[in-house]
């Protein structure tokens, strides 16, 4: 597949299962402005039909599954019915983030991994909240500044586009709350890839929250410092971050915010891939507050999503 892909490099084809959902419009827009990427389109009226899917996943180098888990299930059995003629896969849903097999869709996670995506044949694109919250936090457990049994927090707010079409309607019907907690059973759908990537051995506490807003999002992580190794200062901690995202194109520190920036909206990355990471706080308080903020349809879904396409398709 590997060779194949590289000598029709210009014509790749991928199909979108779930072309017509939130995060698959958007995979769609993005890839049309890609020469050599064509993606192919299934009648409408076949979205559902598993004979006319498994058509399409034979056509195609990669299928991308915009679905809900259960239908992505399905659609990666119907792909091993295919033998040597199944696509690559990239599966935006929660199904297969920590599947044996599976290679996490998180480019920046470690120097390692977009080679581990180039060569996979699978690849889990992260949940967006996971995201925000493994960029902050990787790096510092793997620097050990935040011991790997440290009691993380994480709390978060996303735009309702975050929920798909049927969390859309119903905000967009009028009749939905400014503003609300969920997950709080604490068993959000994201723990545990929050936990496995991050490297804690100690579950986090995971509080999202949704607002009455289409997009955007952002993921904050409070910091007792003096209960961390070392004690480290606010510059400690943003120096391994800058250092650890010192090549990433989609990822920036935004270095000095401690002291100068006191606020933070959710909305400034919307439309764009990018994804900002801050660290805020006092030193005489010995408190800090780390915050990431991204467009959870663009690097949250669709941008990833379209990152790990071009990874596995040698296009980048
Ligand atoms: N929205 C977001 O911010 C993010 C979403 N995701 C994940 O991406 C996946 C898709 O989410 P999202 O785009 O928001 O959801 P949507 O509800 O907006 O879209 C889902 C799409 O899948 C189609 N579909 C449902 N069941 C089947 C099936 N059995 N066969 C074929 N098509 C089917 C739906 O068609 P129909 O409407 O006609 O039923 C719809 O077009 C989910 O797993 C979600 O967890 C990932 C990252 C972020
Ligand atoms: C606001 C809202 O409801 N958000 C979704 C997460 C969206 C997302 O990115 O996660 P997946 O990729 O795992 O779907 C939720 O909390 O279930």
């Amino acid at each position: 597949m590997t060779a194949s892909v590289a000598q029709k490099a210009k014509t790749a084809t991928v199909f979108i299962d779930g072309e017509a959902g939130t995060t698959g419009l958007e995979i769609r827009e993005r890839l049309a402005g890609i020469d050599a990427i064509t993606v192919k389109s299934i009648d409408p009226d076949k979205r559902k039909d598993k004979a006319a899917r498994a058509d399409m996943m034979r056509g195609v180098d990669l299928a991308v599954l915009c679905l809900p888990d259960d239908a992505a299930k399905e659609a990666v059995a119907l792909a091993d019915t295919l033998g040597k003629d199944a696509p690559k896969i990239v599966d935006a849903s929660t199904a297969h983030r920590v599947a044996p097999g599976w290679v996490y869709g998180f480019a920046e996670l470690s120097p390692a991994q977009a080679d581990a995506i180039r060569n996979a044949t699978r690849v889990a694109n992260p949940g967006c909240y996971p995201t925000g919250a493994i960029a902050l936090l990787r790096p510092l457990v793997d620097a050990g500044l935040i011991p790997s049994d440290y009691p993380i927090t994480i709390n978060a707010v996303s735009g309702y586009s975050g929920g798909g079409r049927s969390m859309i309607e119903a905000y967009e019907a009028g009749n939905a709350p400014s503003f609300e907690l969920y997950g709080l059973g604490l068993e959000h759908k994201h723990v545990p890839e929050l936990q496995a990537y991050t490297g804690l051995t100690r579950r986090p506490i995971f509080v999202p929250s949704v607002g009455n807003y289409h997009k955007g999002m952002l993921v904050s992580v409070p910091l007792h410092l003096d209960t961390l190794s070392g004690n480290p200062s606010l510059a400690d901690i943003e120096a391994v971050l800058a250092k650890y995202y010192k090549s990433a194109e989609l990822v920036s520190v935004v270095t000095g915010a401690a002291g100068k920036i006191a606020r933070l909206e959710t909305e400034a990355l919307n439309d764009t891939d990018k994804l900002e990471l801050f660290v805020f706080g006092k030193p005489e308080l010995k408190q800090a507050v780390l915050v990431a903020r991204l467009d959870n349809l663009g690097k949250g879904a669709a941008g990833a999503a379209v990152q790990n396409i071009k990874l596995m398709l040698g296009l980048a």
